[in-house]
């Protein structure tokens, strides 16, 4: 990793529940302890922390078998409900050790949607900062269920890593990084640095993911991408091997894959609008010329004389998507006005914005 080891910086840690689990599906203390040690020894070195950290459904299934057979979603909301009470007890016990405190923070989809909700957030998890508190995120699996999931904590971590201006992301898994081809195949190897830019690796990318883990190397790679593309430096590494995060930051030989950053540096709005597309009302039409403006490295707002075509109910502020002439999404913005007034703009071009350059975000 290319990070000097004096390099102070704000970094999210995301541990997958495979990296605390035992074969039998127990916590693993031991790990949890490993790892919580390197924490303290990265803070000890001036980093500020966020944990990510998966488990709770894994650990709730050690505790007790339930009665009856449950269906699947009642079974996740039952092992999460006890679960989560055990991890983050494991946690404040872990970290008292080292009078550290440590506090929990459940999201949920629906809090990243709304910009109040979003903010709410980041206050919650600065003020944690500022107090010297390791703030430790799990998605509220109690009542996140089917579309109000994330694809899973990869993608929590990512939102949380933009969301708090992040430096870095750390994803541990129960792997080396990601490899080009089977992982099981003794020709594979590690890739170690990715540009986003210029390089594709989609193609390596099995389907296979380990017992406990949800969204597998796909929403993984996924997710690093974007993020870094935003400016953020993702690394995926293995959160088994010991001495892993000082490792990653003070021996350059540490087998991992690094998602180099892109330079460009993205406003913490337009951050959380390419993060919301999931969240989307309706949608706007564009005209060719409009998407030639929109595509270009000027900044250009979304103005009504560009617009064909509204679909949808959407309030003002809300989020929508950016289509052009062939259907395509081009990118999302937060509309200036609802759906029954952008309509009545349409093809005008003495208007207010409806989608103004600060609150709009194009693929590229
Ligand atoms: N090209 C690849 N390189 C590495 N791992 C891969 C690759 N393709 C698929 N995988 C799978 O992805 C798994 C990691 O994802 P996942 O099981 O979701 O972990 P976590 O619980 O840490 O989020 C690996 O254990 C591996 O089986
Ligand atoms: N929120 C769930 C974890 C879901 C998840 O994304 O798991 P993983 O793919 O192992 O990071 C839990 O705590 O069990």
């Amino acid at each position: 990793m290319k990070a000097k080891a004096n390099e102070k910086c704000r970094i999210v840690i995301k541990i997958g529940s495979n990296v605390l689990g035992r074969k039998d599906g127990s916590l693993d203390i031991t790990r949890m302890s490993a790892l919580v040690d390197q924490i303290v020894e990265l803070r000890r070195a001036g980093h500020e922390i966020i944990l990510v950290s998966s488990g709770a459904v894994a650990s709730g299934k050690s505790i007790m078998k339930p009665k009856n057979k449950l269906d699947l979603v009642s079974a996740r909301q039952l092992y999460s409900a006890i679960g989560q009470v055990r991890l983050i007890n494991q946690y404040y016990t872990l970290f008292g050790h080292y009078n550290i405190i440590c506090g929990q923070i459940l999201a949920t989809k629906e809090d990243f949607g709304t910009r109040r909700h979003y903010l709410n957030q980041r206050n919650c998890m600065s003020v944690m900062i500022e107090n010297g508190i390791i703030p430790i995120v799990n998605e509220n699996d109690t009542i996140s269920v089917n579309e109000l999931m994330f694809t899973d904590n990869d993608e929590l971590s990512g939102l949380v890593a933009t969301m708090m201006n992040c430096r870095k992301l750390i994803i541990l898994s129960n792997i080396d990084g990601i490899y080009n081809g089977n992982p099981s195949d003794n020709q594979s190897k590690v890739i170690t640095e990715i540009n986003t830019k210029k390089d594709n690796i989609e193609e390596f990318i099995q389907t296979s993911k380990s017992s406990s883990g949800r969204g597998g190397m796909q929403t993984k790679y996924n997710i690093a991408r974007k993020i870094a593309e935003e400016g953020i430096e993702v690394i995926i590494a293995n959160g088994k091997k010991d001495n892993i995060l000082p490792d990653l930051f003070n021996k350059p030989e540490t087998v991992c894959t690094r998602f180099i950053p892109s330079a460009k540096s993205t406003s913490t709005v337009k951050k959380w609008i390419a993060h919301s597309e999931s969240f989307a009302k309706g949608e706007i039409h564009i005209n060719d010329g409009a998407k030639e403006a929109l595509i270009s490295n000027k900044a250009v707002s979304l103005l009504p004389v560009g617009i064909t075509k509204v679909v949808g109910t959407f309030e003002a502020d809300d989020i929508v998507k950016i289509i052009d002439e062939s259907g395509t999404q081009i990118g999302v913005g937060r509309t200036t006005f609802d759906n029954e007034a952008v309509s009545k703009l349409i093809g005008q071009n003495k208007s207010k914005p409806v989608i103004h350059y600060d609150y709009l975000y194009i693929d590229k």
